[in-house]
Order: C-alpha cells, then structure tokens, then sequence
C-alpha cells in the first residue's frame, strides 16, 4: 500500500464527451469509483459502453470534461502534463489494446522497457520469472513484427507488470488469447496481485475470468449499472436503477 492509502483510485462525477462526425457522444457520464488498494476488479459491458474511455480516464492518459480523479492520494488535475506523464511512469503499468510494442525493440527489450524509461537497473530475476510464466521464453529476441497476436499481447502483459507496479490497468489483456493463455495471465495477474499488493483494474468481454476478480462492474452507456463484491463466500451486488 504507498502512503498508506486504502482507496487507490477515486473517480468522482467524471464525464468524457467525444465528438464524433459532429454529433456528441458521452463516452462516460457523471461516474463516480472508488477502488480499493491491493484488490482486482474487472470491468465488462457491450462495446462502445466507454470501458476503455474510464480506464484512460483513471490512468490519467486523458482528462476528464467534468469531475476529478485521485490516484494514490494525489488529484491529476493538480499535475501538469509532464507531472502526470511522470506519475504515470512510476506508479501505473497499462497493456493496451492495441499493445503498443516499439517496433525497433526486440521483445526483451520491450518488456524491459518501463527500466530503461526509469533509468533503472532492470530486474533480471522478475523477467525471467515472467518470461516463463508468460511461455515468452523462446520469442525473446524477435521483434514485434514477427510475432502472433497473443505473442505480443503477452509481452505487453509482461511490460506491465515488471516493474511491480503499485497499479495495472489493463485493456483486455486476454483478449488475444486462447483459453488456456488466458486463464494462465489471470493466474498471473492474481500471483502479483497478492504477491505485491497491486490495486488491478482489467477490462474484459469473458465473463469467467471477469467472475474470478474480487469485484465486477458492469457498465452500459457510460455508466456503471452494476457493482458485484465478492467478500469471503458472501457477494455483495449493486445494481442502478
Ligand atoms: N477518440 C474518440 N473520438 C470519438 N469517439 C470516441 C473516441 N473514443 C471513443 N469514442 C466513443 O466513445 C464511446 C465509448 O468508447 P470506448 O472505446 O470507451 O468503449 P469500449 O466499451 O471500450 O468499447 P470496446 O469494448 O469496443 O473496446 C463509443 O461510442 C466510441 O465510439
């Protein structure tokens, strides 16, 4: 837990509108979130109901048009461009969607990409446990053009989470995957969870491995509609009007 905060992300009343061929559209409307330190939660919902906008909107990559958004205790309109692209460095990691895997970086150097940002010396040990874990072992030095889908999306995983970051945002994550990968990376994801005490937020379309996290939210149009807790054996549910 960093600076002993028990609400790692906090969302109130944010709104995202986009405009899209002149006509608006409001990505995420008058969203309000607590998340809790050390715990995963997932996020499910149609396509096009705004999962990828909150998560952009939660990892600061972009602002909110209306409300605010506390990460570890900090407000992110309180920091200037360079401050959060700063912050974001040292406390999130993200697996996007699409990736984002530098093209002229082998695989390696991709997932150990997060030290070289960080000017740090890289963890060897985390690598190669992740590499294993991960079944990265024998891609290691191709580049990103040469390998699959789930290859890269694995390395993208991989690049998230090597520097133990204190939160992961992840767009996804499975969603090239076959069954078996995908219920490993959830194993995964669970291991660092416990193991470093990271706060997890995952965006996925299969409702199994969204059903293993600690907490669902269902969203629709932009807003949550339904948010499900599990606690021990008792499963706390919301659900909005
Ligand atoms: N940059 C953008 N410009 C215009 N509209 C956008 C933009 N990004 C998202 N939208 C719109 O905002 C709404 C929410 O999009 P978002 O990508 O957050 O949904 P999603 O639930 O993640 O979808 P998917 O499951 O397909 O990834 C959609 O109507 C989408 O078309």
């Amino acid at each position: 837990m960093l600076n002993g905060v028990e609400t790692m992300i906090k969302a109130c009343d944010i709104t995202k509108n986009y405009a899209r061929q002149s006509l608006p559209v409001q990505a995420v409307r008058h969203l309000s979130l607590e998340l809790e330190t050390g715990k995963l939660t997932a996020v499910t919902g149609k396509s096009g109901c705004g999962k990828t906008t909150l998560i952009n909107l939660l990892g600061g990559l972009c602002p909110p048009d209306a409300g605010h958004i506390e990460v570890n205790g900090i407000r992110l309109d309180t920091l200037n461009r360079r401050q959060r692209a700063d912050f974001r460095k040292k406390t999130i990691g993200f697996v996007f969607q699409s990736y984002d895997l530098l093209p002229h970086l082998t695989a390696k150097e991709n997932i150990l990409l997060p030290f070289s940002l960080n000017k740090e010396t890289p963890d060897l040990e985390c690598f190669s446990r992740l590499a294993e874990a991960l079944e990265l072992t024998d891609c290691l030095d191709a580049w990103p053009s040469q390998l699959s889908g789930g290859q890269q999306q694995r390395i993208a995983i991989a690049r998230a989470l090597i520097r133990k970051p204190a939160i992961v945002l992840a767009d996804e994550p499975t969603g090239n995957l076959d069954r078996k990968s995908g219920i490993r990376v959830m194993k995964l994801l669970r291991e660092c969870q416990q193991l470093f005490g990271q706060t997890i937020l995952l965006v996925t379309h299969d409702l199994d491995l969204a059903r293993q996290a600690d907490r669902l939210l269902v969203m629709e149009d932009g807003e949550i509609i339904q948010d499900i807790r599990k606690q021990a054996d008792v499963c706390e549910v919301f659900v909005k009007e």
